[in-house]
């Protein structure tokens, strides 16, 4: 169902954004004249968005059943909602969070990755550098709301955000596990891990393909915050109502400072990656590493 009402923010907020956090903290909420906020619900099958209460806000929710895994489609859906909240001036922060009980995301698709040709290959590893590189690079204020299991690509989605909130439940776990199915973290979901907890402690993660429940989670600084489960969301929302106190133009200058020399890394040779992943990936011994492993993971229920 789409929503259409529209509501009218004073143009002075919008010329000082961080003066929109006390004015409403104010019980300012009276529509006046000022600039058109779209409130309108949109999406697609896999994504959905929806503006939150807060103006300036709004939810992305993962809907890809059962495991949110990183398909082609979610992919791509991902980072054309992703332009269309960029693009939409009103929009300045996005809650990231998952629809699947229990699940953050699962990763990167396995079905992707095992048993297809060398284009699909391509082609898949292609989106998932785009969503990498778009997420990573957002002026959005991103906040991951982490309400379930966060391995290996669902960890890289969550890193690339600016604040990543938790639920405290010791069943779930959040890393990059890669080397748990044969296989190698790129060198820039490594440099995405060194950039939030360290090299020592990223080396060690990595090596190891750790996947730490929350507690530790928090403890290395994987995740900011731990909240009861039911507050993972609202939690993420208030966390970006403190962001928003802070002018766009210097976060946004400040986060491309620290962030592009990371992502320069990939834009240099994104084709080489690209090949350097098709020639890894078609390899019979990784092929066989990961039938393994999802042979292991549909075992698991019978
Ligand atoms: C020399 C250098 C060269 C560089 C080359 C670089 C190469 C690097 C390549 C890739 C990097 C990879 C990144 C990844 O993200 S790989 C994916 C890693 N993900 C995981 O390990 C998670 C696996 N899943 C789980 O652990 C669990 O499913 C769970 C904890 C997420 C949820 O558990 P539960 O609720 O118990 O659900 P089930 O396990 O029963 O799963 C339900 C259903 O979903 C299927 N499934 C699970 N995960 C995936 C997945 N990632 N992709 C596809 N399908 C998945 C699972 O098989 C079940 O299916 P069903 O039996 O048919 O119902």
């Amino acid at each position: 169902m789409a929503l259409t009402a529209v509501v009218r923010i004073p143009t002075r907020a919008l010329l000082r954004p961080w003066a929109r956090l006390r004015d409403s903290a104010l019980g300012w909420m009276e529509p006046v004249g000022g600039v058109e906020v779209s409130t309108q619900r949109f999406g697609s099958q896999r994504v959905l968005v929806e503006p939150a209460s807060a103006a300036g806000v709004a939810v992305m929710t993962f809907k890809n059943p059962p495991v949110n895994s990183l398909s082609l489609e979610l992919l791509t859906e991902l980072v054309i909602n992703l332009e269309k909240l960029e693009n939409d001036k009103t929009f300045r922060g996005v809650v990231l969070t998952s629809d699947c009980p229990g699940i953050f995301s699962a990763g990167l698709d396995l079905t992707e990755i095992c048993g297809r040709n060398p284009a699909h290959y391509a082609e898949y590893w292609k989106a998932v550098q785009e969503m990498w590189l778009r997420l990573y690079l957002s002026n959005l204020m991103l906040v991951a709301a982490i309400n379930g299991a966060c391995p290996a690509g669902g960890c890289l989605m969550s890193l690339t955000c600016d604040y990543r909130v938790m639920a405290d439940n010791p069943k779930y776990a959040i890393g990059l596990n890669e080397t748990l199915l044969g296989i190698v973290a790129p060198f820039w979901f490594k440099d995405t891990l060194v950039n939030t907890i360290g090299h020592r402690a990223s080396e060690r993660a990595l090596q190891l393909g750790l996947l730490f429940p929350p507690t530790e989670a928090l403890q290395v600084g994987m995740v900011d915050r731990l909240v009861p489960e039911d507050q993972v969301q609202s939690t993420a929302l208030s966390v970006l109502a403190q962001w928003m106190a802070i002018p766009d133009h210097a976060r946004q200058l400040t986060k491309n400072m620290m962030r592009k020399p990371t992502a320069d890394g990939l834009l240099k040779k994104r084709d080489e990656d690209i090949q350097n992943f098709v020639s890894f990936i078609s390899r019979d011994s990784i092929q066989k590493s990961l039938q393994m492993y999802l042979a292991k993971l549909r075992q698991k229920k019978g």
